[in-house]
């Protein structure tokens, strides 16, 4: 089945790609482009891409870099990256890619569906095949599905289909808009321990608000279930099943040195990715499924 015979009957999703919508100097990766009577959003099928999202008639609660370049196989900067099947270096082998390579694969779309209140679902696939076999070797299959109203629902379902217990991490790496960097604060870590990726993964402890400085880099295990980004729209994570929360800005420096983000813009956005990483981490028996819920909202 097309993609445009599982939207034909949902007329708030359209079919386009991120050349005829983003501009002629990206390559044409398919794009859904969602606008219902509750919101504003566009996901790239590449990594399951959930580009931007704004309720309608409110500010977005995503961020994109002004310099995003949409590149076959070249992960998006913004919105919300699936790292998986791990986050961060591969402790086994630094050679591999940084957060997995899901991100930069092209999924499948499965489903699309309009629940009664207006929500919009949308729900992708992938597997692994012999590429991710010799990245990763573990027979998976994972499901994502992204449902859209007035909030973001993500909700991420992997299973084994391997006979050894495999080993997972990953993040939903959120991109934020913020007003003023310096002025910005994540609340709901106070007293977490996090590792601090800035200085070889020491442990800390956090006190207060978590603030802006400086470069931040830190892996919080076992946090809360909510924390708030406090800005000129603040928004809220809630999540029972992603036991961490990776907070990030990379100031001026290591911002500079990113191609498609750029030294101008490190002040304009801050990432909280919810998932499961380090001490915090999925092990699945041969044939378990495991499942995690985020919910993105207006605070
Ligand atoms: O450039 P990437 O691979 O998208 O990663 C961006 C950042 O992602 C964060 O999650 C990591 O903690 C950082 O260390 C990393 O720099």
């Amino acid at each position: 089945m097309t993609i445009e015979s599982k939207i034909q009957n949902i007329n708030a999703v359209h079919l386009s790609d991120t050349k005829s919508y983003y501009g002629d100097k990206h390559d044409a990766l398919p794009l859904l482009v969602i606008d219902s009577a509750l919101c504003k959003a566009t996901i790239c099928l590449q990594g399951a891409h959930l580009i931007e999202f704004s309720a309608k008639g409110r500010a977005p609660l995503l961020w994109v870099s002004p310099k995003v370049a949409y590149k076959q196989g070249k992960a998006i900067r913004g919105g919300v990256p699936i790292c998986f099947p791990w986050f961060g270096e591969n402790q086994l082998d630094k050679s591999q890619p940084s957060h997995g390579f899901v991100r930069n694969r092209s999924w499948h779309l499965e489903r699309a569906q309009q629940f009664t209140d207006g929500r919009i679902a949308l729900t992708f696939s992938t597997q692994s095949d012999a590429d991710t076999l010799g990245l990763f070797p573990f027979a998976f299959a994972t499901e994502f599905q992204v449902i859209l109203g007035q909030k973001i629902e993500l909700k991420l379902a992997t299973q084994n289909h391997s006979d050894q217990v495999m080993p997972i991490s990953f993040a939903l790496h959120s991109y934020h808009p913020v007003s003023a960097l310096a002025e910005a604060k994540v609340q709901g870590l106070d007293l977490t321990t996090y590792l601090d990726n800035t200085c070889q993964y020491q442990a800390h402890i956090q006190q207060g608000d978590v603030v802006f400085n400086g470069e931040v880099d830190r892996i919080y295990l076992n946090v809360a279930s909510e924390q708030i980004i406090q800005t000129q729209t603040p928004i809220a994570l809630k999540s029972d099943s992603c036991r961490s929360a990776i907070v990030w800005n990379p100031a001026a420096e290591k911002a500079a040195s990113m191609g498609d983000l750029g030294e101008e813009n490190y002040p304009s956005f801050v990432c909280v990715e919810r998932g499961n990483a380090f001490s915090d981490s999925w092990y699945l028996a041969p044939g378990e499924i495991k499942q995690a819920e985020l919910v993105i909202d207006y605070a």
